[in-house]
């Protein structure tokens, strides 16, 4: 396992190269996560978001470019190793099997024990807690399949906390939550990393982002377009280059609020890097 102790308190991936099925799908896309900040990865559709997320995650092959979890390359880490520092919460919270929600939840405490291990008091303990934080707690007996896809998310967000990992990554965690729902799970990821967890989430609310995140990396077209604070990520230019929209903003009490406005063009369907 190599080492570099300048990246020791992050996750990062380095021109990240991946190619699925013959189309180019990340070009060089590079992203760090340190611990202790919330970073949103936005992008329009079809940027490669998730597939970055993926790469990161371990779980899709990347031909080129170099991830590391603490300064050490992601495969020099044991799968067990690996779960119990990174967690996630995958796009569309899906949910395969018809377990009640408590035992969903309970397998985001899987890395912690050792095989055929029951469960401890102190892990029941973190389940409740997490039921409580992500408002779950009245779903506790429901099977996981009968909720609604907002209740789901909530229920997989709670999976992802108690794993208490360092680094958390979710895929659209607040896409089919109302809007006091949203708030509270960016509540949720934002206090994570004031309690010195590395936060990253793919998100298409640029409000929230804007709020919430620490560092905001955009992609387009398989590439980093912009990476930095909110302020030098979505300027006007940035919007319109990836986007094609114009946002409305306006400042009140020192804060800065932003709202997508109008489009100002049409994307382009473009076959990538072919
Ligand atoms: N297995 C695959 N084979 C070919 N193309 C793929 C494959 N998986 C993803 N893609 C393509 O890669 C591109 C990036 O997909 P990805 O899911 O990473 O985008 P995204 O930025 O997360 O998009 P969204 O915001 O719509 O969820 C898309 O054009 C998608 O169609």
């Amino acid at each position: 396992m190599t080492t570099d102790t300048t990246t020791s308190n992050s996750l990062q991936a380095r021109d990240i190269h991946v190619t699925l099925n013959d189309r180019k799908i990340l070009n060089g896309a590079s992203l760090n996560v340190p611990k202790g900040k919330l970073v949103g990865l936005i992008g329009p559709n079809g940027a490669g978001k998730s597939t970055l997320l993926k790469a990161i995650l371990g779980l899709t092959d990347h031909q080129a470019g170099e991830i590391t979890l603490n300064g050490a390359t992601l495969d020099g880490w044991s799968l067990k190793e690996r779960a119990k520092r990174v967690s996630y919460a995958a796009q569309g919270a899906p949910v395969h099997w018809p377990l009640d929600v408590e035992h969903i939840i309970a397998l985001g405490r899987i890395p912690h024990l050792d095989p055929w291990q029951k469960i401890t008091a102190a892990d029941r303990e973190i389940i409740h807690q997490a039921m409580v934080t992500t408002d779950t707690l009245h779903l506790k007996d429901r099977l996981t399949t009968t909720l609604s896809g907002g209740e789901r998310a909530c229920v997989m967000l709670a999976r992802t906390i108690v794993s208490q990992a360092e680094y958390l990554c979710a895929d659209e965690p607040i896409a089919s939550l109302d809007p006091y729902h949203q708030l509270q799970v960016m509540d949720i990821l934002h206090d994570l990393s004031r309690a010195g967890h590395g936060v990253l989430i793919v998100l298409h609310d640029l409000t929230l982002a804007q709020r919430y995140c620490d560092d905001l990396v955009l992609m387009h077209d398989g590439e980093i377009m912009a990476h930095g604070t909110a302020e030098n990520v979505l300027t006007e230019e940035n919007l319109d280059r990836a986007y094609h929209i114009q946002a409305s903003r306006w400042h009140e009490n020192g804060d800065h609020f932003l709202v997508p406005w109008k489009r100002s063009g049409t994307p382009r369907h473009k076959g990538r890097h072919e």
